[in-house]
């Protein structure tokens, strides 16, 4: 059984599905849902409390759990859309009232709000679809945005599209959710991370359907997928990155990507800026720097190309800017050489004739720049974050990171990336990460590259939450760079970053 899968809707009822074909009958995978989640949170309810639960499945695992908390706590139920629909529903609603747990009415809401102190929404799971027409959900949940009470969520908070992460309803913040089987994608996406708290998973005994569309990343998963160093080594044969950027504007990105490539453990990185610019990116540094064309115009001449030839990974786009021929791109990506294709670059992939890419070449945008790539608003991106990097993958046929909290990486398999802080939102981060991702990439050991370029994405945020840990709020792009080496240890010791999914 796969333990850091994560799953569609269409995923999680192949499950529900194939447990029922198996033999398993629904009202027992209800059963094992609703008491796991009971004994997992009777540590930390304290006090009274109201399980709110919807007509479908999601309602029945919450009936379930109130039967097993009202052994040890006074219980209030709230049925907003009636008696649950399944098969069954009404024996469980008498048994727990057999229990002690009390039935709420609508129009005693707010009495019994008063008298609580938790609330378990199992009101929508992962059939939630469309939009809230419902006066009295709405207005239940404006009052539930208002409550200093702790909220639990039983599997997805309602209202967040279980896809896609996009939701429709007052924002509620959840304390936890209690997810079963796996995690979805909707927890991962926007803004359904926000809402989602402390993500736990419980396994409630579904059958092995093989691998699923993606993984979220696990300290052991990590561990397990660090290079190989070769004892013997020279700088010659650690890898050899070239970068391809900068601007009269920007000529601090390619030295970012460069530095972050030597520091991540490149032999060797040479970057090509315009020739105007060299004397503004000859900082002592270990790194080589070739001007490139005339003044600020970066073009490439024969030696130059026979210069990139060397080159294991060739990183284009840092602070390249935007007054750059599509041809730059076209010429580079007749090297034939893996790239890292990042910032204004990406611009420019829009523009060229759409032929293969080459083998082991990455992708890098974020929202904005994926936005371009598919000719959509952000916004659409943000909220279909899991269906964007899939489109760009299937144009592009690379791999695509797709950045921002819970980064996707992604080829035919998708991970999320779960080492993450906000201190990494600051200029010259994604440049780190395109210098991180080649100098994995360029080193000369077997290689995957979307699960070599999901370990730099999770060593990247590993460096940010250490630099936070140094800086407090006050991180800027060298301070990532400083702290890879912490980054790297903390994947050695297993560490588990903050708000990693917990597996019970
Ligand atoms: N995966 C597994 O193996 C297991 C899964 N389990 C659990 O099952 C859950 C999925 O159950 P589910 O399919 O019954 O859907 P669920 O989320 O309860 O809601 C459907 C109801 O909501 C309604 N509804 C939807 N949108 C609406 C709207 N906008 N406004 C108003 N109403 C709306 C919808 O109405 P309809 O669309 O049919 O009109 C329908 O009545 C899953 O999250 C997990 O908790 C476990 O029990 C055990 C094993
Ligand atoms: N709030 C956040 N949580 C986690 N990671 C973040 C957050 N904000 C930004 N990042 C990461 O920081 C990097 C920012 O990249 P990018 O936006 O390209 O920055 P820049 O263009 O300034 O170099 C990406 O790796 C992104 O995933
Ligand atoms: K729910």
């Amino acid at each position: 059984m796969e333990d850091h899968a994560v799953w569609t809707v269409e995923e999680s009822r192949a499950h529900d599905k194939t447990a029922q074909e198996m033999g398993v009958n629904l009202l027992s995978l209800m059963e094992t849902a609703g008491a796991r989640a009971a004994y997992y949170l009777l540590p930390e309810l304290k006090g009274p409390g109201l399980i709110i639960a919807g007509k479908g499945h999601n309602g029945g695992d919450a009936l379930v759990m109130a039967r097993h908390v009202a052994r040890y706590r006074d219980v209030q139920l709230l049925l907003p859309l009636g008696v649950p629909k399944f098969p069954g529903a009404e024996e469980l609603l008498k048994v727990l009232q057999n229990y002690g747990a009390k039935i709420v009415a609508q129009d005693h809401m707010e009495r019994a709000w008063n008298q609580v102190s938790w609330i378990v929404d199992g009101l929508f799971g992962t059939g939630f679809h469309g939009t809230v027409e419902d006066g009295f959900i709405t207005q239940l949940w404006k009052r539930l945005s208002q409550t200093e009470n702790v909220v639990y969520a039983l599997d997805i908070l309602s209202g967040i599209d279980a896809n896609s992460g996009s939701y429709m309803l007052e924002p509620v913040y959840a304390h936890k959710t209690l997810t079963f089987g796996a995690a979805k994608w909707g927890h991962f996406g926007y803004p359904g991370s926000r809402f989602s708290g402390q993500l736990v998973i419980l396994d409630i005994g579904l059958p092995d359907l093989g691998p699923s569309s993606g993984q979220w990343i696990d300290p052991s998963w990590a561990k397990a997928h660090i290079p190989p160093r070769d004892f013997y080594a020279h700088k010659y044969r650690r890898g050899r990155v070239a970068v391809i950027g900068g601007s009269a504007s920007m000529p601090g990105a390619p030295v970012l990507a460069g530095l972050a490539a030597l520091k991540t453990g490149a032999g060797l990185v040479e970057l090509f800026v315009p020739s105007g610019i060299v004397h503004r990116v000859q900082a002592p540094t270990p790194l080589l720097v070739r001007g490139v064309g005339e003044g600020g115009n970066l073009v490439l001449r024969g030696e130059d190309i026979e210069a990139l030839k060397r080159a294991d990974v060739v990183i284009i786009g840092p602070g390249l800017g935007t007054g750059v021929s599509p041809a730059l791109l076209e010429t580079v990506i007749t090297l034939g050489k893996p790239l890292v294709i990042d910032a204004d670059a990406l611009a420019l992939l829009k523009e060229i004739a759409a032929g293969p890419l080459p083998e082991g070449t990455v992708l890098t945008p974020h929202s904005g720049e994926m936005a371009r790539l598919l000719g959509i608003t952000s916004d659409a991106v943000d909220a279909f974050r899991y269906q964007s990097v899939k489109q760009a993958v299937d144009r592009y046929r690379v791999c695509v990171v797709l950045k921002g909290p819970y980064s996707l990486v992604a080829s035919e398999r998708i991970f999320v990336n779960t080492a993450n802080t906000p201190a990494l939102a600051t200029a010259g981060s994604g440049d780190v990460l395109s210098g991180v991702i080649a100098a994995l990439l360029a080193g000369r050991y077997p290689k995957d590259v979307t699960e070599m370029t999901a370990f730099a994405t999770y060593l990247h945020g590993w460096a940010g939450i250490h630099a936070e840990r140094d800086q407090g709020p006050s991180v800027i792009a060298t301070d990532i760079i400083a702290a890879l080496g912490q980054a790297w240890n903390s994947i050695v010791c297993e560490e588990h970053p903050p708000m990693l999914p917990e597996h019970f």
